[in-house]
């Protein structure tokens, strides 16, 4: 079996970012687990904070390189909510601003799901529910996990969050040498 937890990976190109798994906590406690799938796609699961339990796929995104090892990453969700995120890997640090609709944040189990499969439920909560005053949470991480799953592999992240999960995946327990879960 291959641990494929590698916080040694030097980071120089863009290439080098994408097909990156990271497992990370940031200082306030919330622990997210993300995935570059490819230059304009990404994938997550939330495993602690105020929406844990939380996985979306395919999720549109934009990537660039800022300067070598240095890596920028935007988003707009189906709730409303917009994400900007500064890689730092070789540093094993990023910065993280998330901005939520006050919607998500009085009801935050409505987002507590498989998103994919909950589009409409989203976009109908954004409308009904209040967007202002946005809940603004910026805030570093320090990266705990870093995995070459390569691109476009939808096995990455493919079922919900469980507790232990995140140890799992360090302790090399749940993928198998070819980057594909095992089944637990
Ligand atoms: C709201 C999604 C989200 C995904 C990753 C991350 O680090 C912060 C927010």
């Amino acid at each position: 079996m291959t641990n494929h937890n590698n916080m040694n990976k030097h980071f120089e190109t863009l290439e080098d970012f994408l097909g990156t798994h990271f497992i990370y906590t940031y200082d306030n406690g919330w622990e997210y687990e993300w995935y570059a799938k490819n230059d304009h796609t990404v994938d997550y699961r939330i495993h602690g904070g105020m929406v844990a339990g939380r996985w979306v796929t395919d999720q549109e995104a934009h990537i660039n390189m800022l300067i070598p090892g240095v890596y920028k990453i935007a988003w707009t969700e189906p709730t409303g909510t917009d994400v900007a995120l500064d890689f730092v890997p070789n540093e094993h640090k990023l910065n993280g601003t998330i901005f939520f609709p006050k919607w998500v944040q009085d009801h935050p189990e409505i987002t507590v799901t498989y998103q994919n499969e909950h589009i409409d439920l989203m976009e109908e909560s954004r409308e009904k529910y209040d967007t202002y005053p946005k809940m603004v949470v910026p805030e570093f991480a320090t990266i705990t996990y870093m995995g070459d799953a390569g691109q476009n592999n939808d096995q990455v992240i493919a079922e919900a969050p469980y507790d232990g999960m995140p140890d799992d995946i360090r302790n090399g327990k749940f993928y198998d040498d070819d980057y594909q879960m095992i089944k637990h």
